[in-house]
C-alpha cells in the first residue's frame, strides 16, 4: 500500500473515532483566521510569498559538503542550501571507517535493524507435505475406510496409507506417504456403515501444501539491506533462524548545553524546562540510533571539550551554543578538537544555525540550534540522512501533497512547516515559530516549503514524523 493508500485508509474513519477533535486543531490550523497572534516567523518572507509563482525548485547542487571553517559573525555567506545539507549528512558516514562491523543478534533484539546478508532459508518450507485443512487425508477415490487414530499437527510420522483408506488430520499435520488429497472435514459425510463420502467433486493433491510450496533450503528469501520488520522476524523464525546478521544501531551521545535549563518544575527567574532532553532521545531511536547517554553540560566550553573529545559515540549531538553568543561554545570546541566543518550553517528556517562536522574518522556531530523547533528541523535535515546511512536504512520514499493554503515563504532559505493530513490535502499549522513546539506536537509531517513560499494547492514534499505512519508503539519500542 502506498503511503497515500495508508493515509487515505485512516482518514476515512472520522478523525473523533481516533479522539483526535479537527475543531479542538481548528485553533492550531493556518486558515487564514486564525488566532490573532501571527505564526510566529520570525522571517522577512511574508512580502516574498507573492512571488509564489517565481519559487524556485530544489534542483540538485553538485558543489561538495562546504569545508569552510566556522564565522561567528554569520552564516549566510556559506550557508548550505537545505537539499544539498540532506545530500552531504546522506553521505558523510558512508566511509568503511564510519561503518561498524555486522553485528549477530536474537531475533528479539532485531526488530528495526537492517540485515547485513541476505536471508537465506534453512529449511524447505513447508519443511514436510502438509494438510492445509481439518478434514481426512484419502488415498484414491472414495468411499473410503476411516482409521480409528487421527493425524494431528506435531504428531510424528504417520503410518502410509492403503488405497481407498482414510485418517482424520488435523491443519498443518504431516500428510500420510500415499495420500491423494485431503478431503476438508465440511465436505464428507459418513454412512450407517463408518464409510466415508464426499459430498463433492475434488481434484488430485487437493489442500495439501507439498514440501518446498514456499521455499527450498538454500533460496533467498529477503535480499542485504531488508528492514527486519515483524514479519521479517517471523518470517525468519519460520526459516529456522535463532539470530540474524545485521547491521548495529548507530550510537548517539546527547549533549544539553545551556545553563538556563531546568529538568523539572515549572519555569521560573529566567530559567526554562529544557524541552530536547526529554524529545531527542526517543525521537533518535525512531531514527534508527541507539543513545547511549544524555549529558548535561551547561554553558561550559571545558566541559563540552572534554565531552566532545572523550566520546566514543558514532553521532554526537549538542542542542544549543551553535549561533554567536557570548556562550555559544560549540564552533570553538570543534576548532580545538580538529574537525572537519561539513555543513556550517544550512539555508533552512527554522534552524539556519545547525551544522555538520566530522570529529573524527568513525566519529560526526550534529549540533542543533537550542530553540526547539530548530532543533527539530536540525535533526531531520542533518541527524536523519547520517543516521540513515550508519544504520543502512533504505532512504524513504520522497512524496508529497497539496497544500490547502498558501504558505508564506523565506527569501532564500527552505522552510520545514508543521503540518495535519486531512483527506487530499495537508493543513498547515500555526505556532510554528523557532522556539515554538505545539505546531509540530500535533503535526503529522512537516511540509517542505521552498525559498518564495508555497500557493494554495501546490504540491509540498512532505517529511514524515515517525510516529504518524507507525504509531508511536511502534517505532519507539
Ligand atoms: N546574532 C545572532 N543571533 C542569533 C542568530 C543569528 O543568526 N545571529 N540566530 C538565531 C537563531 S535563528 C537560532 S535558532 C538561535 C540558535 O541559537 P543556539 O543554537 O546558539 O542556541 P542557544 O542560544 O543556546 O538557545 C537558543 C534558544 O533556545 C533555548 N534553548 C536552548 N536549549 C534548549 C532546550 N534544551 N530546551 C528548550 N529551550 C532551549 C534557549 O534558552 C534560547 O532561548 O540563535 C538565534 N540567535
Ligand atoms: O530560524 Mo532559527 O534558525 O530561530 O530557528
Amino acid at each position: 500500500m502506498t503511503r497515500r493508500g495508508i493515509r487515505e485508509g485512516r482518514d476515512t474513519q472520522a478523525p473523533d473515532a481516533e479522539g483526535f477533535d479537527v475543531e479542538e486543531v481548528l485553533a492550531l490550523v493556518n486558515d487564514g483566521k486564525g488566532p490573532a497572534r501571527p505564526a510566529g516567523d520570525p522571517v522577512p518572507g511574508r512580502t516574498a510569498a507573492r512571488t509564489e509563482g517565481a519559487a524556485p525548485t530544489h534542483g540538485p547542487r553538485t558543489r561538495e559538503a562546504a569545508a569552510s571553517p566556522a564565522d561567528r559573525h554569520g552564516h549566510r555567506h556559506h550557508a548550505t542550501p537545505w537539499p544539498e545539507a540532506r545530500t552531504v549528512a546522506a553521505r558523510a558516514a558512508r566511509s568503511q571507517a564510519a561503518r561498524r562491523a555486522p553485528v549477530s543478534v536474537t531475533l528479539g533484539d532485531a526488530l528495526g535493524l537492517v540485515l547485513a546478508g541476505p536471508l537465506t532459508a534453512l529449511t524447505d518450507l513447508p519443511s514436510f507435505d502438509t494438510s492445509a485443512m481439518d478434514g481426512w487425508a484419502v488415498a484414491g477415490p472414495g468411499p473410503w475406510r476411516v482409521r480409528d487414530e487421527g493425524v494431528l499437527a506435531g504428531s510424528t510420522a504417520p503410518e502410509p496409507l492403503a488405497d481407498g483408506e482414510a485418517v482424520r488430520i488435523a491443519t498443518g499435520a504431516r500428510i500420510p506417504p500415499d495420500t491423494t488429497a485431503v478431503l476438508r472435514s465440511e465436505h464428507g459425510r459418513t454412512d450407517a456403515q463408518g464409510r466415508l463420502h464426499p459430498t463433492r467433486d475434488m481434484s488430485h493433491g487437493q489442500d495439501i501444501r507439498p514440501r518446498g510450496q514456499e521455499c527450498r533450503s538454500g533460496d533467498q528469501l529477503l535480499p542485504a539491506g531488508a528492514v527486519v520488520t515483524p514479519a521479517v522476524l517471523g518470517l525468519a523464525a519460520a526459516a529456522g533462524y535463532d539470530t540474524l546478521s545485521a547491521v548495529p544501531r548507530p550510537r548517539a551521545e546527547v549533549l544539553v548545553l545551556g545553563d538556563e535549563l531546568l529538568t523539572e518544575g515549572r519555569p521560573h527567574d529566567g530559567l526554562i524546562r529544557d524541552a530536547l532532553g526529554p524529545m531527542l532521545p526517543p525521537w533518535l531511536r525512531a531514527l534508527g540510533a541507539e543513545v547511549v547517554a544524555v549529558r548535561r553540560i551547561g554553558d561550559d566550553e571545558k566541559a563540552l571539550h572534554k565531552a566532545v573529545s572523550r566520546s566514543s559515540a558514532d553521532l554526537i549531538l549538542t542542542t544549543g551554543g551553535t549561533a554567536s553568543g557570548p556562550v555559544d561554545h560549540v564552533h570553538p570546541v570543534l576548532r580545538r578538537v580538529g574537525a572537519e566543518l561539513l555543513v556550517d550553517g544550512v539555508q533552512a528556517r527554522p534552524g539556519h544555525p545547525m551544522l555538520l562536522a566530522r570529529t573524527k574518522d568513525e566519529q560526526h556531530l550534529v549540533g542543533l540550534p537550542g530553540n526547539p523547533l530548530a532543533a527539530v528541523s536540525g535533526l531531520l535535515t542533518l541527524a536523519e540522512p547520517l543516521l540513515r546511512t550508519l544504520s543502512a536504512r533504505p532512504a524513504p520514499e520522497r512524496y508529497g501533497m497539496p497544500l490547502r493554503d498558501e504558505v508564506h515563504g523565506h527569501p532564500h532559505d527552505t522552510r520545514l512547516v508543521p503540518v495535519v493530513l486531512r483527506g487530499d490535502h495537508v493543513v498547515p499549522l500555526h505556532y510554528n515559530g523557532p522556539a515554538m513546539l505545539r505546531g509540530v506536537a500535533a503535526a503529522d509531517a512537516l511540509a517542505v516549503v521552498p525559498p518564495g513560499g508555497a500557493r494554495a494547492g501546490q504540491r509540498a514534499e512532505l517529511l514524515d514524523l515517525p510516529w504518524a505512519t507507525a504509531g508511536v508503539a511502534a517505532c519507539f519500542t
